[in-house]
């Protein structure tokens, strides 16, 4: 699943060739993706506010931080790939099955075994907002019971996940804040049951840091390989907010509940190293050979078995079941009022109006 130089001139031409024009977002990600690869992070000065589109396309450049080169070619390969359509097999990289088209905020492929899927906000650090939960949750479904060996969870661009989208809380239907409150804790319960209930190895590639929610749900993962440039960082109290993703029962059999205490109410940030010494992380690698050590790797464990696999995963998680699904429900009970709390309507609204960074 690395790129080559041949795979990024191909995915260059194939861009000429697509029948459908994908948008402009997409074309912004294209954009900037080409231009990290080729020219490394954005340099350029600010295009003035009324300059629209040189800004749009600055915004996207520099929304890819410090992005490996080598990282944002194979990135920008996997999205041409994704986009060329079914009845243009002509377009698609040998041997990558795209699952796009249905998607807008994920990059969905499967190869040599794995279906990887990708967080695709990277202009937003890959926040998740209501529709990538919708569409992660409809991704994990497929990817459940395709015939691929192993799933892989990992982010578009320099961040693996910036958590839960803050403007979310923005969006408030007709029912007012409680119902929002309501809905979205539906929502998380849904979302987080998907995770505990999948059937075979969940890998997580952390790419970059990662907050919130995304670093929650690794306990549930089955193993989680990180950059060195990853950072992992839960700042609920922060936020007005409490843990989720079965973190109140993960994390303190994971590192203990010290350690668990620390991270989840003080919100101390982990660097990749802690979190591995701590247990969360499986093992960390050089950020420069992150891609090509991490790929292999899976690629040599997707030829084991696969009912093997599932079974052993299945052996694993049967004796503690139970316990996750009670955890989720509790922890998005506790969320629920979180969400109606003072403490939470300033912290967002801090960070909406700028005030307010982690
Ligand atoms: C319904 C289920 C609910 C489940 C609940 C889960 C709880 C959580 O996940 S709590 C964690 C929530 N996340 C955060 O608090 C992170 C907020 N973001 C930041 O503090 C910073 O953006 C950053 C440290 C992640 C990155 O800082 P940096 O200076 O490098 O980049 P920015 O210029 O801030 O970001 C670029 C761009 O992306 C937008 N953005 C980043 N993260 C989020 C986010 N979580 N929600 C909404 N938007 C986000 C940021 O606003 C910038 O947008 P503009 O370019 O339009 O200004």
């Amino acid at each position: 699943m690395r790129a080559s130089q041949v795979d990024f001139e191909n995915a260059k031409n194939q861009v000429k060739l697509l029948k459908k024009d994908p948008g402009n977002e997409v074309k912004l990600q294209l954009y900037a993706l080409y231009k990290q690869a080729t020219e490394g992070p954005c340099k350029m000065p600010k295009p003035g506010v009324f300059d629209f589109v040189n800004k749009a396309k600055w915004d996207a450049w520099t929304g890819l931080g410090d992005l490996p080169q080598e990282t944002a070619r194979q990135n920008y390969v996997d999205l041409v790939s994704s986009l060329s359509s079914p009845e243009s097999p002509g377009q698609a990289r040998p041997g990558a099955e795209s699952k796009q088209g249905a998607y807008e905020t994920l990059v969905v492929t499967s190869e040599d075994g794995i279906t990887k899927i990708m967080l695709n906000r990277p202009a937003k650090k890959n926040a998740i907002t209501t529709k990538m939960y919708q569409e992660l949750m409809l991704a994990l479904q497929a990817a459940g019971k395709d015939d691929s060996a192993l799933t892989v969870l990992t982010g578009n661009g320099d961040y693996y996940c910036s958590g839960n989208d803050l403007t979310n809380f923005t969006d408030i239907p007709p029912g007012g804040v409680e119902q929002k409150a309501k809905d979205s804790a539906v929502l998380l319960r849904d979302f987080v049951s998907c995770f505990i209930d999948f059937p075979k190895p969940l890998i997580a590639v952390v790419n970059g840091p990662a907050v919130g929610i995304s670093v929650t749900l690794l306990g549930l993962f089955d193993a989680v390989y990180a950059s060195d440039r990853a950072t992992f960082h839960t700042p609920f109290s922060h936020l007005g907010q409490s843990p989720e993703g079965c973190s109140t029962y993960t994390f303190p059999k994971i590192m203990g509940s010290a350690k668990a205490a620390e991270v989840l109410i003080f919100g101390k940030k982990l660097t990749a190293g802690e979190a591995c010494a701590q247990g969360l992380v499986t093992q960390v690698f050089p950020d420069s050979t992150f891609q090509k050590e991490v790929w292999a790797r899976l690629k040599a464990f997707a030829k084991l078995p696969p009912n093997a696999m599932r079974a052993s995963k299945e052996v694993l998680r049967r004796g503690e079941r139970e316990q996750l699904h009670a955890a989720n429900a509790e922890e998005c009970r506790v969320l629920q009022g979180r969400w109606l709390s003072d403490e939470c309507a300033n912290a967002v609204m801090a960070f909406l109006s700028r005030r307010a960074k982690l």
